[in-house]
This record gives C-alpha cells, sequence and structure tokens, in this order.
C-alpha cells in the first residue's frame, strides 16, 4: 500500500512569477533559459526570467516589470503552467497588499511560492542579458535536460513539457 499524499503546508515566503518563454507559443521549438549570476552558491545555475511581486502589484503585472528590468524584455503571455495537486503550495489567507495571489503556486528556492506562465516575445523589445544573468540563451526544448537548473525548477520543466507536448499552451 502507498503512503498518504501529504498536502503541502502554506509558504511563509513571497510570491514569486517567471515566464517560459519560448521561441513561439503556436509552434515552440525552443525555450529562453537564463543563468543566475548570484547568490555565489546558484550562480551558473539556470532559472526563468521572472522575480518577486511587490506588495500592491498584481501577479502579472509583476511579471512584465520583472521581465522589462531583468531582460529587458515584453512578451505576450499564454497559459499559466498549474502545479498539480500534490505539489501545489496554496495561497495565503487574502492580504489587501497582495492583489491576486489567489491560486496554488509552486515551490520555489528559499520558502517563496512561484507562479509560471508560457509566454513568447512580442516583436517590441527583444530580450537581452541583464544583470542578474550570467547568459541568457535560446535552447531547442530538447536539450533543456542538459542544463543545471535550480533544484527546485525540476517538477515545473517537467509540467512545462507536458503541456507542450499537449499542445495546450496558447
Ligand atoms: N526568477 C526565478 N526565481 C526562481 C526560480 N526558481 C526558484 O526557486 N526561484 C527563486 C529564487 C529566488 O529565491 C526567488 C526569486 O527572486 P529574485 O529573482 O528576485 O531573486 P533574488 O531574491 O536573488 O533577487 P533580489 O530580490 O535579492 O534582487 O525565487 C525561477 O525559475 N525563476
Amino acid at each position: 500500500m502507498s503512503a498518504p499524499v501529504r498536502p503541502v503546508p502554506p509558504s511563509s515566503g513571497r510570491l514569486v512569477v517567471a515566464a517560459a518563454i519560448l521561441d513561439s507559443l503556436a509552434r515552440p521549438t525552443a525555450m529562453l533559459c537564463a543563468a543566475r549570476s548570484y547568490p555565489p552558491q546558484h550562480a551558473g545555475q539556470y532559472e526563468l526570467p521572472g522575480g518577486k511581486v511587490e506588495n500592491g502589484e498584481e501577479p502579472v503585472t509583476a511579471l512584465a516589470r520583472e521581465l522589462a528590468e531583468e531582460i529587458g524584455a515584453s512578451v505576450r503571455l499564454g497559459a499559466e503552467v498549474v502545479p498539480p495537486a500534490a505539489l501545489a503550495v496554496p495561497p495565503p489567507p487574502t492580504r489587501r497588499e497582495q492583489p491576486g495571489d489567489d491560486a496554488p503556486a509552486w515551490a520555489a528556492m528559499n520558502e517563496h511560492r512561484m507562479r509560471v506562465w508560457l509566454a513568447e516575445p512580442d516583436g517590441d523589445r527583444p530580450p537581452r542579458c541583464g544583470k542578474a544573468h550570467q547568459s541568457l540563451d535560446w535552447v531547442r526544448l530538447g536539450e533543456l535536460d542538459a542544463l543545471p537548473w535550480l533544484e527546485a525548477d525540476a517538477p515545473i520543466l517537467r509540467a512545462i513539457r507536458s503541456t507542450l507536448a499537449q499542445g495546450a499552451h496558447s
């Protein structure tokens, strides 16, 4: 008999938002992968571009701001990559300073919760590598597994791949 699945406890961290930026939502062949430049113990590890939501900010507004600040890019959002129930960290009780933080999220590093959206460049501002990253590269979908990702991102990458395989991504 298998052990009962314990619900993921609420987290004490902040909400982080990130984007799996594809070359095309309709016909994806590559994803934009960013290698962190800090902290030292995570330098060189890969992540999805994004960052922490500020107080008072809606998650998708924060994502647009973080992408503009970090990689100078503007994107069109596709579907959210939603965690399966067994991995979902529940949202905190409604707080006025976190509008829109009302959905289950992935468990991220440092007790943070993370929500992830598929996206594609909207053609206005192409991505470029900023200070937060050592490198920013388009990586073919079949080669994503070969990169050293932040440990917390492993189940998210699996979900991205399975969403893309189902063809339900725009
Ligand atoms: N952007 C991003 N953050 C991730 C991913 N996976 C993951 O665990 N995280 C964690 C790392 C950080 O603790 C947090 C994101 O916050 P951040 O990008 O503002 O990073 P930071 O705390 O180093 O930045 P700062 O506020 O100190 O400038 O979420 C991911 O794929 N993308």
